[in-house]
C-alpha cells in the first residue's frame, strides 16, 4: 500500500516536470501559475480531483457546464458558458457582431476591443471560462452551419481574430476557450463521422489559427465531436498529446465538446483533460465516464496517477494564470431561468458592437453612386429582413427561427439580445432628419414589395441566409445550409423590386457567400452591400454606412463565387469526409484552378480611392526546419521575425476612408504543390483625403514554412518568394521577390 502511494508520487512528480517542460521555461505566467497549481494539488484528495475536471451534469448548475468545487483549497465549482459573441443564457449582455464579422473588420484593435468587452461581461456575470473564440470550423465548406462562429476560412486571419480575441477576453480576466479542435467541418453527422485530414492540410489549415491561441496562452480548448483519421478527437493521443500538447506545447487544459467523450480511461491517456458536461446528457442513462468511473480507473491503474495530477494542474494552473483566485466575482446568473443577472455588465460596450458592426461591413457593388444615400425625397424599404421579429428577437430558444433581420446565426454560439436595431427603424431616424418619406413593405411578399417599390426614388431591399448548430433544424436546414440561396424567396423579392424601381439598392445579412448571379443581371441593382451578423447594433451600423458618415471598410472573409459548385467543397452526408481539397480551399482553390470569383477573398469597395506606391521588402531568413525549444504554439523559431515588406497608400479621394492593405505570399518551387499565393499579412490603415499612410507587414519563419511531411517540420524552402502587395487577393498593386539561400 505503502509502496502503491510513493509510486503514485513519484509518477505525479514527473508528470508535472514533464508538463513544465512541454511549455518551456518562462512562458508568460505559466510558471508562476504553475508554481500554485502543483502546491495546490498536493492539498486535494483523490475524489477532489477527479471532482475539478468532471462536470456536475447539464443544468446541475448555474451555467452550460459547471465543476465539483473541493472543500480542501479555496476553488470554486468553475463556470463554464457560451458563447464566442457574449454571454449565452444571462441577460443583459451585449450581444457582439458575429465572429465572421470581426473577422471582416480585418481591423486588429477592434478585433481585441470586442474580445476585452465580451471578457469584462464574462467577469462580471462571474463566468470562469467563456466558451470562444472559435477557429473550427475554418470553413472549407462554404455552406458549413457553423462558419459564422469563427472569423474567416483563411487560416492566417483566422489566426489572427483568434490572437486578439483570446488576448482581450484573457486580459479582463476570463479563461477563454479556443474550440473545436479539430476538424469539425459541418453539422451533418458531426457525432458520427470522420475527418481523414492529410498531415500538411492539417498543419497549414486547420492547425495553424489555433497555434496563434496557444501563442496567446488561451487558457482551455475545447476538442470537437468529430473522429480525426479515424480517432475520436476527444480521445486521440495523435491529436491531444502529440498535437496540441506537445508540437504546439500547450499549457492549458482540454474540455470535451459536450458530450463527446466516449471512453473514460482512454480519453484521459489521450490527453483530455476536462469532461463536459459531466452527466449521461444526450446518452443512455449510467454512461458517466468519469467521476467515479475515473477514481476507480487510476486505483485499478488504467489511468496513472501522474495522468490525473496533470489533468487537476492544467485546470488549476489556468485559473492561477488569469488570477481569478483574486476575488473572482460570483455567478450572478442562472442559464435555466431565463438568465436574468443581478450586476448589469454591459458598460459602453454597445459603442465598440456598433463600430465593429459598422466597419465590417463589405460594399460589394456601387454603381453610379447609388451610395452613400443623399437626402432621398422617398425611400423605399422592403423585405422582412427590415424589422425585428414581431414575436421579439429572442422569440426563438437560441435563435433558432430566422423571422425578422437577422443578426447572429443560431445554437450554442448565440447570446440574448438586450434590443436589436433593426434596419427599418434606424433608416427612420435618418428619414426623419432629411425629410424623406418612407415606404415600407416588410413581409417577403413580391406583389406588396414591387407595389412600395414603384413609390419610391430608391428601393432598399432586404434579404438575408442563415445556418446553425445541427441540433437545431430550421426551415429545413440541419444546421448546415441546403443551398447558397438567399432564404425567403430572396432572388425573386429582388428581381420583383427591380421591375419596378431604376435604382435599387440590396442589403445582405448572411451567415457565409449566397451566389448573387441572379441579383446582378438586375440592371436596376446599383447597389450591394453585405452587411453578415451585425448583432444588436445592426439598423444603426448600417445606417452610418449607408449616409456615409463613415466610408465602408470591410473586406470579404471568404470568396463570392459565381456557382457553388466552383468551390469545389461543401458538406457531405456520408460518415467519412476525405478532405480532399487538401490545402486548396477557398481562395487557394480558384487561383489554382483558374476560376474567376465573383468577388474575391479580401474584396470590398470604399467611398473613396486608394493608391499603393513605394513597396519596400527587407526579409532575411535561412532556409531549412524550424528548431529550437517548444514554447505556447510551437517551435520558438516559428515567432521569429525575419524581417518586414512595406507599402505606402494614399488616399486620392475626396472622402475620409479606411484601406486595409494585404500582403500575400507565393512560396518558391522548392515548397511541393503550395497554394499560388497565401495572405501572410494585413494592415487596415485610416485616412484622410490626401493623407499617406505605410502599411508594414512584419513576417515570422512560420510565414514563410511549408509543413515538411517527412522531417515532421516547419520548413523555409529555398528559392525566390513572390510578394503580392493588393487592395484584394485578385487586386494586386504591387509585386516583389526575395531569395532565400
Ligand atoms: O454549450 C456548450 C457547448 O455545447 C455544444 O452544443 C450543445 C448546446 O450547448 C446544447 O444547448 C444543445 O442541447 C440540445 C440537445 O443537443 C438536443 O438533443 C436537445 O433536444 O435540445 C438541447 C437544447 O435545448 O446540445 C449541443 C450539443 O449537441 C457546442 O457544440 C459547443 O460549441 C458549446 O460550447
Amino acid at each position: 500500500m505503502a509502496n502503491g502511494i510513493m509510486q503514485n508520487l513519484l509518477l505525479s512528480a514527473l508528470a508535472l516536470s514533464a508538463a513544465v517542460d512541454a511549455y518551456g521555461a518562462g512562458a508568460a505566467g505559466w510558471d508562476a501559475a504553475y508554481s500554485k497549481a502543483q502546491a495546490a494539488l498536493l492539498k486535494l484528495s483523490q475524489t477532489e480531483k477527479v471532482g475539478i475536471a468532471t462536470g456536475v451534469g447539464w443544468e446541475g448548475g448555474p451555467c452550460v457546464g459547471n465543476t465539483y468545487a473541493p472543500s480542501s483549497i479555496d476553488y470554486p465549482s468553475l463556470c463554464l458558458q457560451d458563447s464566442p459573441l457574449g454571454i449565452r443564457y444571462a441577460n443583459p449582455v451585449t450581444a457582439f457582431p458575429a465572429g465572421i464579422n470581426a473577422g471582416a473588420t480585418w481591423d486588429r484593435s477592434l478585433l481585441y476591443a470586442r474580445g476585452a468587452a465580451m471578457g469584462e461581461e464574462a467577469k462580471g456575470l462571474g463566468v470562469h471560462v467563456q466558451l470562444g473564440p472559435a477557429a473550427g470550423p475554418l470553413g472549407k465548406n462554404p455552406d458549413g452551419g457553423r462558419n459564422w462562429e469563427g472569423f474567416s476560412v483563411d487560416p492566417y486571419l483566422m489566426g489572427v481574430g483568434m490572437e486578439e480575441t483570446i488576448q482581450g477576453m484573457q486580459d479582463s480576466g476570463v479563461q477563454a476557450c479556443a474550440k473545436h479542435w479539430l476538424g469539425n467541418e459541418q453539422e451533418h453527422n458531426r457525432e458520427t463521422m470522420s475527418s481523414n485530414i492529410g498531415d500538411r492540410a492539417t498543419h497549414e489549415l486547420y492547425l495553424w489559427p489555433f497555434m496563434n491561441a496557444v501563442k496567446a496562452n488561451v487558457a482551455s480548448v475545447m476538442c470537437s465531436y468529430n473522429k480525426l483519421n479515424g480517432t475520436w478527437a476527444c480521445e486521440s493521443d495523435a491529436v491531444l498529446n502529440e498535437l496540441l500538447k506537445d508540437e504546439l506545447g500547450f499549457p492549458g487544459y482540454v474540455m470535451s465538446d459536450w458530450n463527446a467523450q466516449h471512453t473514460g480511461a482512454n480519453s484521459a491517456l489521450a490527453g483530455l483533460d476536462m469532461t463536459m458536461p459531466g452527466s449521461d446528457f444526450n446518452k443512455p442513462p449510467g454512461s458517466i465516464f468519469w467521476g467515479p468511473n475515473l477514481v476507480e480507473a487510476v486505483a485499478n491503474g488504467s489511468v496513472p496517477q501522474s495522468r490525473l495530477d496533470d489533468m487537476a494542474t492544467r485546470i488549476l494552473a489556468a485559473w492561477y494564470l488569469l488570477g481569478q483566485d483574486q476575488g473572482y466575482p460570483e455567478v450572478t446568473f442562472s442559464s435555466w431561468n431565463g438568465g436574468k443577472a443581478t450586476v448589469d455588465v454591459t458598460a459602453d460596450h454597445a459603442s465598440v458592437a456598433r463600430t465593429v458592426a459598422r466597419d465590417s461591413i463589405v460594399l460589394l457593388k456601387n454603381q453610379e453612386h447609388a451610395l452613400p444615400l443623399r437626402q432621398p425625397k422617398s425611400l423605399a424599404i422592403i423585405g422582412q429582413d427590415a424589422i425585428v421579429n414581431p414575436d421579439g428577437p429572442n422569440a426563438c430558444v437560441d435563435r433558432g427561427c430566422n423571422t425578422g433581420t437577422l443578426a447572429m446565426g443560431w445554437g450554442s454560439g448565440t447570446a440574448e439580445f438586450p434590443y436589436l436595431v433593426a434596419p427599418l427603424e434606424a433608416i427612420k431616424v435618418q428619414a426623419q432628419q432629411d425629410g424623406t418619406k418612407i415606404v415600407e413593405s416588410t413581409t417577403d411578399s413580391t406583389t406588396d414589395a414591387a407595389s412600395a417599390a414603384a413609390a419610391a426614388e430608391t428601393a432598399v431591399v432586404f434579404i438575408n441566409a442563415d445556418a446553425g448548430e445541427g441540433y437545431l433544424t430550421v426551415e429545413g436546414n440541419v444546421g448546415d445550409r441546403n443551398n447558397l440561396d438567399p432564404w425567403h424567396n430572396g432572388n425573386e423579392l429582388v428581381k420583383s423590386v427591380a421591375a419596378a424601381n431604376k435604382n435599387v439598392i440590396v442589403v445582405v445579412h448572411s451567415v457565409g457567400p449566397i451566389i448573387l448571379e441572379t441579383i446582378l443581371a438586375q440592371p436596376s441593382v446599383k447597389a450591394i452591400v453585405w452587411a453578415g451578423l451585425p448583432g444588436q447594433e445592426s439598423g444603426n451600423a448600417l445606417v452610418d454606412v449607408m449616409y456615409g458618415s463613415t466610408s465602408p471598410s470591410g473586406k470579404l472573409p471568404y470568396t463570392i463565387a459565381k456557382q457553388p459548385s466552383d468551390y469545389g467543397a461543401g458538406w457531405n452526408s456520408a460518415l467519412v469526409d476525405n478532405f480532399a481539397e487538401d490545402l486548396f480551399i477557398d481562395y487557394r482553390h480558384f487561383d489554382k484552378n483558374s476560376i474567376a470569383p465573383r468577388y474575391e477573398f479580401g474584396y470590398g469597395l470604399s467611398y473613396t480611392t486608394f493608391n499603393y506606391s513605394g513597396l519596400a521588402v527587407s526579409v532575411s531568413a535561412t532556409a531549412g526546419p524550424s528548431n529550437g525549444p517548444i514554447v505556447p504554439g510551437g517551435a520558438e523559431e516559428l515567432f521569429q521575425s525575419v524581417g518586414t515588406i512595406s507599402v505606402i497608400v494614399e488616399n486620392t479621394g475626396d472622402v475620409a476612408g479606411a484601406e486595409v492593405a494585404q500582403l500575400y505570399l507565393g512560396l518558391p518551387d522548392s515548397a511541393p504543390s503550395t497554394p499560388p499565393k497565401q495572405l501572410r499579412g494585413f494592415q487596415k490603415l485610416n485616412l484622410q483625403p490626401g493623407e499617406q499612410g505605410t502599411a508594414t507587414f512584419e513576417l515570422t519563419r512560420r510565414d514563410l514554412s511549408y509543413w515538411d511531411v517527412q522531417t515532421q517540420k516547419w520548413v523555409v524552402p529555398s528559392g525566390a518568394f513572390t510578394v503580392y502587395v493588393g487592395a484584394s487577393s485578385r487586386d494586386i498593386r504591387g509585386e516583389g521577390k526575395f531569395a532565400v539561400a
